[in-house]
């Protein structure tokens, strides 16, 4: 049986990670803590995988203090800049177990999310034009959603590869609603009561669009995603640090 802790156990996600923990024939439920528990209690002893969904404003220190315990991590919170993975780089560097230690961090564990956004890096290169909507619930304290950043970024990446000009836009006044503009890709953000999680990725040549949308109805379509990255921790995964679950599918 793979030991599971759970760091954020009692938020929306954290909740459902315990009781997917719990229903799976090879996890078990290690320990379940949140906002104000000592996270040093987590050990190599108790503890194969942690999974960590809190908020950006601690998630760093959290996966900080836990590759100090020397315990893989699994992280599904939202926030992580290219300076905040340079750091759990290091602290992997500098922590007890440098060459077998394991964090995978996930924008979306949902499979129609990942595929989207996979899809959406394969079409860039085709079209003039590409913009983003994320939707969620609006209890959500981020925005634009850490999806949403990860398909901007994605995106960006695969039009300069083709070496494509900026997306056209002759706007001259704007008081925020061409939404935040991430790697020259414009990302816009929606809150409404009765969402879960939801993105489309618009693209756009002259005559013609591509829609690309995902929707995550309920927060048990991240589970089999979660779980997937557990089992992969305690197996084939690589050490060190990787990001997104396409990493983890035959794409
Ligand atoms: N990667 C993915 O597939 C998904 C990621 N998310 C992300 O996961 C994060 C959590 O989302 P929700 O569960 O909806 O939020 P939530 O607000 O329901 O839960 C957060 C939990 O973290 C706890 N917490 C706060 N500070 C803590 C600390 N220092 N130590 C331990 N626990 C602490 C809170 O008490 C709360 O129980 C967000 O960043 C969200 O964007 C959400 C859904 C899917
Ligand atoms: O807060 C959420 O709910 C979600 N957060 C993640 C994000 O910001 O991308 C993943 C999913 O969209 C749900």
């Amino acid at each position: 049986m793979i030991k599971v802790s759970v760091v954020g156990a009692k938020g929306r996600m954290g909740s459902h990670v315990v009781e997917a923990v719990n229903n799976a024939e090879d996890t078990e439920l290690a320990l379940a803590l949140d906002a104000g528990d000592d996270l040093t209690q987590i050990t190599p002893a108790n503890t194969d995988v942690v999974v960590e969904f809190t908020v950006p404003s601690v998630s760093l220190n959290n996966v900080l203090t836990l590759i100090g315990q020397g315990v893989d991590v699994v992280v599904g919170t939202t926030g992580w800049t290219d300076e905040k993975l340079a750091q759990v780089k290091a602290a992997i560097a500098q922590g007890p177990k440098p060459e077998t230690q394991k964090v995978f961090i996930a924008p979306n564990f949902a499979i129609s999310a990942v595929l989207a956004d996979y899809f959406a890096t394969k079409a860039a290169k085709y079209f003039e034009s590409a913009e983003v909507i994320e939707l969620h619930h609006p209890t959500k304290v981020d925005a634009p959603s850490g999806t949403a950043i990860h398909t901007a970024r994605g995106i960006a990446e695969a039009r300069k590869a083709a070496g494509m000009a900026p997306v056209p836009d002759a706007t001259e006044t704007d008081g925020g609603s061409r939404g935040q503009v991430i790697d020259g890709i414009h990302v816009h953000a929606v809150r409404l009561r009765g969402l879960n999680a939801h993105e489309e990725v618009l693209f756009g040549n002259a005559g013609e669009q591509l829609t690309i949308r995902a929707d995550s109805f309920d927060r048990t379509s991240f589970m089999p995603g979660v779980l997937l990255a557990v089992r992969k921790l305690t197996g084939d995964a690589p050490a060190g640090l990787t990001v997104g679950l396409d990493q983890f599918l035959d794409l």
